[in-house]
């Protein structure tokens, strides 16, 4: 007799090993391409990212292979050849090669920026792939910038492309920022936000800045003309608690897309001095209704900490620590609990799974939808925050016999809810599951989904 169910579980797992391998294969080439190039180089890495600060020497000139690839651009009237040689001599860093970098980097590419820096400290993942559209499957586990390079250097070989696979922060920032032009921030956390604008005050670099979540995007350009900066708009951070990630909040590719695409318009208008640049403005779109609407920020603030006359701050200072936040959306997991409060996922599945227990699932309807476990109830963390869970569940929460075990996708809102929970029946058995869904898949079922 077939076991099919064990068979789908080894193929599943397979799958998953060879994934491992393809990703550390492809690390591996990363480290002899980046070895290959400090040998040709003959110096080592730190050298040759000094020498990447000379001033490349300026092109005055189109060649025919220019003319024929950028002739649509060419005949724009305000453009011209002009302004292709500016683009050609021009220079911008894109700080994160995720879902804004990706099309800005791919228009600027194509449009012929001649130099073009990619900084992203992370790795290309599946979950990625909806709107990072310059990675690709065979590329999942690669350094994001170097993906990108290879994707962009098969749409325009003359560009050059320099990677930086490392997170940026303020003990580089200044060093790699310096010899560019112009900055896209197409980050997703607010600590780089901070740093990027006090880095380009100081530098007197223009700032592009996208962002994007859910349905919704947002387009500004800071430290541009009179314009103001960043700090200017928002002097202070938000409380951790009101900022939320892709990750977190979920995004649809195509607007990811639309705001990374005209940070490349605005980075090329900076470059060429062409049309009004979005300084002193902010574009809001709102993709579900498909409104877009440009309003007025407020002018420089006079008493800015960074880009006013007499300003506080005049060197980089530890962001992660004034935002509160990490610059980095790797798991950061809570530990909010007693032991005796926690419950392993492998322990659950062999002792409480087949007996009478109540297992609430904490995550959005949204996420729960996606996959869940059997016999396991949504009970969104909103509902057991503000209490009205109380009313669905009274009966069961009369019962102090009947444990409890709550759940979500990685194990922190779940302690979030037993916290919660046990302030209100002290007395009851009420655990969380340690780790969540993700827990789960690397312990218990290596077939069940992981998002
Ligand atoms: N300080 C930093 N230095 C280098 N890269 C950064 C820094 N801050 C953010 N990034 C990069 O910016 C990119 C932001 O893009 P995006 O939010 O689309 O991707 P993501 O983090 O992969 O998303 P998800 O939340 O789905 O995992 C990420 O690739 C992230 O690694
Ligand atoms: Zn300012």
């Amino acid at each position: 007799m077939i076991d099919s169910e064990a068979l789908e579980s080894e193929r599943v797992k397979l799958k998953r090993d060879i994934a491992d391998l393809r990703a550390n294969l492809n690390r591996k080439e990363q480290c002899l391409r980046e070895l290959e190039a400090a040998i040709a180089a003959g110096e080592d890495s730190d050298e040759a990212e000094e020498s990447s600060n000379d001033m490349p020497t300026p092109q005055t000139k189109l060649t025919n292979d220019d003319i024929a690839r950028y002739s649509r651009q060419l005949i724009l009237q305000d453009f011209g050849v002009q302004g292709q040689l500016k683009l050609k001599n021009s220079s911008v860093l894109i700080v994160g090669m995720g879902g804004l970098g990706c099309p800005a980097a791919q228009y600027l590419v194509a449009a012929g920026c001649g130099h073009l820096g990619l900084i992203d400290y992370d790795e290309v993942e599946r979950s990625n792939l909806h709107r990072q559209i310059l990675h690709s499957e065979h590329r999942c586990g690669m350094s994001k910038a170097e993906s990108a390079r290879i994707a962009l250097l098969e749409l325009n070989s003359h560009c050059q492309i320099r990677c930086h696979s490392r997170l940026i922060n303020s003990m580089n920032a200044m060093h790699i920022i310096r010899p560019y032009d112009v900055v896209l921030d197409c980050s997703d956390n607010v600590a780089t936000r901070y740093l990027l604008n006090d880095a380009c005050v100081m530098l007197r670099k223009p700032l592009v800045s996208g962002s994007a979540l859910k349905m919704d995007g947002q387009l500004t350009v800071y430290g541009y003309g009179q314009g103001p900066c960043y700090r200017c708009i928002y002097p202070v951070p938000p409380p951790p608690e009101a900022v939320t990630n892709c990750g977190d909040g979920g995004v649809l590719g195509a607007v990811t897309g639309i705001i990374g695409a005209m940070q490349a318009l605005e980075a090329i208008k900076v470059i060429i001095g062409l049309g009004d640049v979005m300084s002193g403005r902010l574009l809001i779109f709102d993709g579900s209704s498909f409104m877009f609407r440009n309003i007025r920020i407020r002018t420089k603030r006079p008493n800015c900490h960074v880009c006013s006359a007499q300003p506080l701050i005049t060197e980089l200072i530890d962001y992660e620590m004034f935002c509160g936040m990490h610059a980095t959306d790797k798991d950061n997991p809570l530990d909010l609990l007693e032991p005796d409060q926690r419950l392993e996922v492998k322990e659950y599945h062999q002792k409480l799974q087949s007996q009478p227990h109540l297992l609430l699932d904490v995550r959005p309807p949204a996420e729960f939808e996606i996959c869940q476990l059997p016999r396991s109830i949504n009970v969104p963390l909103s509902e057991i925050l503000d209490d009205s869970y109380l009313k669905r569940f009274a009966k069961q929460l009369e019962d102090k016999e009947l444990p409890i075990v709550l759940l979500c996708r990685r194990g922190n809102d779940s302690q979030i809810a037993v916290q919660h929970i046990k302030n209100r029946f002290p007395a009851h058995s009420i655990r969380d599951l340690v780790g969540g869904l993700h827990a789960w898949t690397g312990s218990v079922d290596a077939t069940f989904p992981i998002y």
